[in-house]
């Protein structure tokens, strides 16, 4: 009895722990097929994320995916398993080195745009974040790609505004143009605009010239602007050859005037030799009639007949001396005649070459000044300085130059137009002038900057002087479209001292002068205190 019972006991708790094992077996499968479904749904999304990447791995992943559905054997899906992990793994590499190329393409592309001219400002910034957040270490694709979109974006509007301005161009469209994606051409225009105002023209050339530059100034088109280009050139030609025609008039003038003197001098010669022979002449057989009358003195035997011998030789000897003292007259008259000649025609080639020297005197005088402020220009300043640095080399005198700079003045042109900028250049230089010493050299280097050289002024010695130059520019009363305005300078100053000091040396000191009273915030005088 308690056999069997014991037995009965045993085998419920057998069944028990059977019942258990097969729910905690249950309980497995159940996290098994969980764990596989999520794995599958998983490796689903992974596949679908990769898809496209590379054929291969896309098969590899169909593969596993569709054996993952199925309930699968680990010991089967296993080496596929591999097979993915490398092939990933080699994608890893592929990608690293995509990176790096669509990197270098960005930074390429974006800076090779940079050097386009004719971007505008938004452009160029816009172009600038993007070199510079594209540059940097390899991070991915996702970087990458909306940096190259906006790349292809910037692209495409920047070959709209260059077919833009090719159509304005090519429809010859009347429009003025201002707005900023003609950048280049603006530049171009101001350039021009500018180098005109430098140059001073002869002739009927001047005129026209300064037709042409007004122009400009009231804005043009890219097809209008290569018009303009044209006519300067053909006016520049024009007023060359005709320099060259004055000045082949006046040697050919010069060749008639020396051709009429060699003639009135060899006419004189010949008639100098013939009238030679003709005194000759005269004057032997004046010789003859005196030995004549010698001999009858000696032969005559009656004093009657000495007497008639004696006066017919007289008669030739007065006879003789009558034609001497003609032909002496004749030719006293003609060499005055030809000497009259000669004078007027040596007059009339002095006149010439006076007035050929005087217009060669303006040309050099107008080549040395600038033809806007009428200050001497760069030219001037260069040879003057190398005249005063000799100096300064030669006898140690003190030598000081300064740069001077109007603040802001590109706001003048675009606020009021270039008349407003030209006038205030030469009421500046005025006042520059004036404000400074007769002995101070004063001219306009170009643009709106002027220099200065003060021959034997220390650097210190400057200070003075162009602060008032500064202040009084600064009082000038600018009036513009009913606007006050007020125009400051910056100036940079610099002194000649060591020995190894070269023109340029100095001026370059004294334009780092000039860029340290901008940085000040302008409207200041700096001293180069680097020595
Ligand atoms: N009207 C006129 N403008 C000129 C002439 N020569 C140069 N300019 C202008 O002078 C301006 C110089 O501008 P920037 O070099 O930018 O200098 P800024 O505006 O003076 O500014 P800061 O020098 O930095 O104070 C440009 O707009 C030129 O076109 C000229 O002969 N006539």
């Amino acid at each position: 009895m308690n056999n069997s019972r014991t037995a009965t006991e045993q085998l419920d708790k057998l069944g028990k722990r059977l019942q258990e094992v097969i729910e905690s077996r249950k309980t497995l499968e159940n996290h098994y097929e969980r764990d596989v479904t999520t794995l599958s749904h998983f490796i689903s999304r992974l596949s679908a994320a990769c898809r496209g990447m590379d054929d291969e791995l896309d098969h590899r992943l169909n593969k596993l995916r569709a054996e993952l559905q199925k309930k699968p054997d680990i010991e089967l899906v296993t080496p596929l398993f591999d097979e993915i992990s490398l092939l990933l793994q080699q994608q890893g590499f592929k990608l690293q080195q995509q990176l790096r190329s669509t990197q270098e393409g960005v930074l390429s592309a974006g800076t090779s745009l940079q050097k386009l001219k004719g971007l505008t400002k938004e452009q160029r910034d816009e172009l600038r974040a993007l070199v510079s957040g594209a540059d940097g270490p390899s991070a991915s694709l996702n970087k990458y790609l909306p940096l190259l979109l906006q790349l292809l974006g910037l692209y495409e509007r920047v070959v709209q505004t260059g077919n833009a301005a090719k159509n304005s161009a090519g429809e010859a469209i009347t429009a003025k143009t201002t707005s900023g994606n003609t950048a280049d051409l603006d530049e171009t225009r101001e350039e021009l605009i500018n180098l005109l105002s430098v140059v001073d023209f002869n002739g009927t050339a001047a005129n026209a010239i300064q037709a042409v530059r007004q122009q400009l100034i009231t804005g043009c088109t890219q097809r209008e602007l290569l018009n303009y280009c044209m006519q300067i050139i053909r006016l520049i030609v024009k007023s060359i050859s005709e320099e060259r025609k004055s000045a082949q008039s006046f040697l050919a003038e010069l060749n008639d005037a020396l051709g009429s003197v060699h003639k009135v001098i060899s006419e004189s010669l010949t008639e100098n030799n013939s009238a030679n022979l003709a005194k000759n002449k005269v004057t032997a057989s004046l010789q003859q009639s005196v030995s004549k009358l010698s001999m009858s003195v000696e032969k005559a035997s009656h004093i009657d007949q000495l007497k008639t011998e004696v006066k017919h030789h007289v008669g030739e000897i007065l006879l003789a001396i009558e034609k001497r003292q003609k032909m002496d007259t004749d030719e006293h008259l003609k060499l005055e005649t030809n000497l009259k000649e000669l004078q007027s025609r040596l007059h009339e080639m002095e006149k010439e070459a006076a007035s050929y020297k005087k217009k060669l005197a303006e040309q050099k005088f107008k080549s040395l000044q600038d033809a806007l402020t009428r200050l001497p220009n760069r030219t001037a300043f260069e040879e003057r300085l190398e005249l005063e640095y000799k100096r300064w080399q030669r006898y140690g005198t003190e030598l000081t130059i300064a740069v001077a700079d109007i603040d802001h003045f590109k706001r003048i042109n675009d606020n009021y137009g270039h008349i407003a900028g030209d006038k205030t250049l030469q009421v500046i230089a005025n006042m520059l002038q004036k404000a400074l010493r007769d002995t101070d050299f004063v001219c306009r280097f170009g643009g709106e900057e002027f220099v200065i050289i003060f021959p034997q002024t220390t650097l210190s010695q400057v200070q003075e002087p162009l602060e008032i130059a500064r202040k009084k520019i600064k009082q000038i009363p600018f009036k513009f479209r009913n606007e006050d305005i007020s125009i400051s300078i910056s100036i940079g100053a610099a002194g000649f001292t060591q020995k190894s000091d070269t023109t340029l040396s100095v001026f370059e000191r004294a334009d780092r002068a000039l860029y340290k009273a901008k940085e000040q915030g302008r409207d200041v005088v700096v001293l180069d205190e680097q020595r």
